[in-house]
């Protein structure tokens, strides 16, 4: 496994070996004991796969709120994506910056992204499918969104913004100002 540290402390990029042979390949994904010996120890409780038809769907940005808070491993299975997160931890010396990285089939890239974080796609061809490791189960009580377009944040998702495909729950996101984050650099999650 490649191991990178993006411009965000904890948010990683894990690009596996791949085994190639005449029938295609071969790559683990995760394993607890490999990544363990690297010092990163996630306890992954929940897989989940989305299926976006349009490029230039937006889903995101995303968080659960504590004691719900998850950590992700992010990739994709078909197509291709930009993967965003974005340090929402109060206190943080990296508080409302961001990272996005090209997550592909073809280049198999991960992101492992802590909790703390906002995290979120757009979509770059048809028919991508995102699949991600989560630490904690989906608990819509503590479901939270800030609008993709944040000017505060202001990532760059390299899409026209009249072009993106929303969620109603997402396009009725509110700015990352207008509510108290629920991470603190350092505390619980
Ligand atoms: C996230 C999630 C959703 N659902 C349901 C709720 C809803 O009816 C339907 C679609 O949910 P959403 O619109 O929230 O799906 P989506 O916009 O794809 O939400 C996801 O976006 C990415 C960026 C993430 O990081 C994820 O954690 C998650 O927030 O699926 C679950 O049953 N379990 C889950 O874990």
């Amino acid at each position: 496994m490649q191991i990178e540290q993006t411009a965000l402390e904890g948010v990683l990029i894990l690009t596996p070996r791949r085994f190639g042979d005449h029938r295609g390949f071969f790559s683990e994904c995760w394993n607890c004991k490999v990544m363990a010996d690297h010092g990163i120890n996630y306890d992954f409780v929940q897989d989940n796969h989305s299926l976006s038809r349009q490029a230039g769907t937006i889903r995101g940005l995303h968080f659960q709120a504590p004691p719900h808070a998850q950590a992700k491993l992010v990739r994709c299975g078909r197509g291709a994506l930009f993967d965003v997160a974005v340090d929402i931890r109060r206190g943080s010396p990296t508080y409302g910056q961001w990272v996005g990285v090209e997550l592909s089939a073809d280049n198999g890239r991960q992101l492992l992204i802590p909790a703390g974080f906002l995290h979120g796609f757009a979509t770059r061809l048809p028919d991508t499918e995102v699949i991600y490791k989560c630490t904690d189960y989906y608990a819509p009580t503590a479901d939270g969104a800030v609008r993709f377009d944040d000017p505060y944040i202001g990532v760059e998702w390299g899409i026209d913004p009249k072009q993106v495909v929303l969620s109603d729950k997402d396009a009725a996101a509110p700015w990352l100002r207008d509510f108290e984050t629920p991470f603190i650099y350092g505390g619980a999650t």
